[in-house]
């Protein structure tokens, strides 16, 4: 049961859950708005002390304000947990928007929200590593086709391309398994989804309606995230949950900031944990090695290789073997496993997942000006 109200918040209903808490639709009393409000539910509830700085910190994000950046309203601290008032967007997360056509696009508001509150697992990828997982179920797990149709394995809770609604309800609602990851414990493996999904089919990724929404949501994102780098600040877990678009296909970046709150500069917390979501972390992030906004940019060349080729770069079924293959391997060529991908995206999408930070794109700005070649 959701709380009836937090801080001056009335709850409203439950939008989603991830690894880092709750996000909820609630009404602000004092204004009657409404907004999403995320309670965060990692670590220890706080004390007096903690949760104040929590919330100083916290409100340096509501000085930031760009139009790609969702809106940090305050922040605040709920029966010892804190929590952060934010813009509500209404829309779709990145990989729902570009799934769905251009006709449901401009059609009514309940499809547009209906992903909202089906999805839960999308980006994850292993799952927690709290505790052997005794039922691991290696069956779903599918070896590349020759013919340019692929594994699902690392994709297991999200199949970019395919009737999601089935999908969900076919029935894997696992917790949260995006942070926080202990690099130091042996990694349990996660049991694969029961639903196999179709691959998608490259004639559908390639339709040049969804290429045109990409390159345009991707040009959004250079932009929110060279503001944020602009202010010295590094988002540290991007991937295509934390990437809204509205109804009017403007772009949100949300959840910035609290890998931050979560963690050091290196990305590790207190406990020696480190924060970020597995398959879209860069080499370094895996390293725990200071990050820049270098990082960002590989995270964002994972996201662009998944929504071009309908698989990630690294494909593994521990956390250490994807680890592995992204400290050492190089991934399958983008135009090898899509014959009639865009051959620019591919290429910003290659070197934006270098190994050697040194190796990419240096900003932002630089990326968006590759794409709009
Ligand atoms: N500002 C917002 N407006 C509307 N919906 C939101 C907003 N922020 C989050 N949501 C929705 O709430 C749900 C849960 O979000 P949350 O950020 O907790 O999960 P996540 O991004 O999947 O996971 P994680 O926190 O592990 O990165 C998602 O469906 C998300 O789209």
């Amino acid at each position: 049961m959701p709380p009836k109200a937090i801080g001056p918040y009335r709850v409203l209903e439950t939008l989603g859950s991830g690894g880092a808490g709750t996000v909820y639709r609630a009404r602000d009393r004092r204004t009657n708005d409404e907004v999403a409000l995320k309670l965060l539910s990692t670590g220890p509830s706080l004390d007096d002390r903690a949760a104040r700085r929590l919330v100083r910190e916290f409100e340096t994000l509501a000085d930031l304000a760009h139009p790609n950046v969702v809106k940090v309203f305050e922040a605040g601290v709920h029966e010892g947990w804190p929590y952060l008032a934010m813009e509500l967007i209404e829309g779709l997360t990145l990989r729902h928007y570009l799934d769905v056509s251009a006709g449901e696009l401009h059609s009514a508001t309940p499809l547009s929200r209906a992903p909202l509150s089906i999805r839960r697992t999308e980006d994850d990828d292993f799952g927690s590593v709290d505790g052997p997982d005794e039922d691991a179920d290696d069956d779903s797990v599918v070896d590349d086709d020759e013919d340019g149709t692929f594994g699902l394995n690392a994709f297991a809770e999200e199949a970019p391309s395919e009737d999601l609604a089935s999908f969900h309800g076919a029935g894997d609602d696992s917790d949260s398994d995006d942070v926080p990851v202990d690099p130091r414990r042996e990694p349990a493996r996660k049991p694969a989804t029961k639903a196999h999904a179709a691959p998608p089919r490259m004639a559908d990724l390639n339709r040049p309606e969804r290429m045109g929404r990409l390159k345009d949501a991707m040009l959004q994102v250079c932009e929110a995230l060279a503001y944020i780098h602009g202010h010295g600040l590094v988002h540290r877990d991007l991937k295509p949950s934390n990437i809204m678009v509205d109804d009017d296909r403007q772009v949100r970046l949300m959840d910035f900031g609290l890998a931050k709150f979560l963690a050091d500069d290196a990305g590790i917390t207190a406990d020696g944990k480190l924060v970020g979501t597995y398959r879209y972390m860069a080499p370094e992030q895996i390293l725990g090695e200071p990050l820049d906004g270098r990082s960002d940019l590989y995270s964002l060349g994972v996201i662009l290789y998944e929504l071009i080729s309908g698989r990630p770069p690294f494909d593994a079924k521990t956390p250490h073997e994807l680890w592995r293959q992204v400290l050492e391997t190089e991934a399958p060529p983008l135009l090898a496993l899509n014959l009639h991908g865009d051959p620019q995206l591919a290429r910003v999408a290659h070197r934006l997942i270098r190994k050697e930070p040194d190796d990419r794109f240096q900003t932002a700005e630089e990326v968006y000006e590759a794409l709009s070649e």
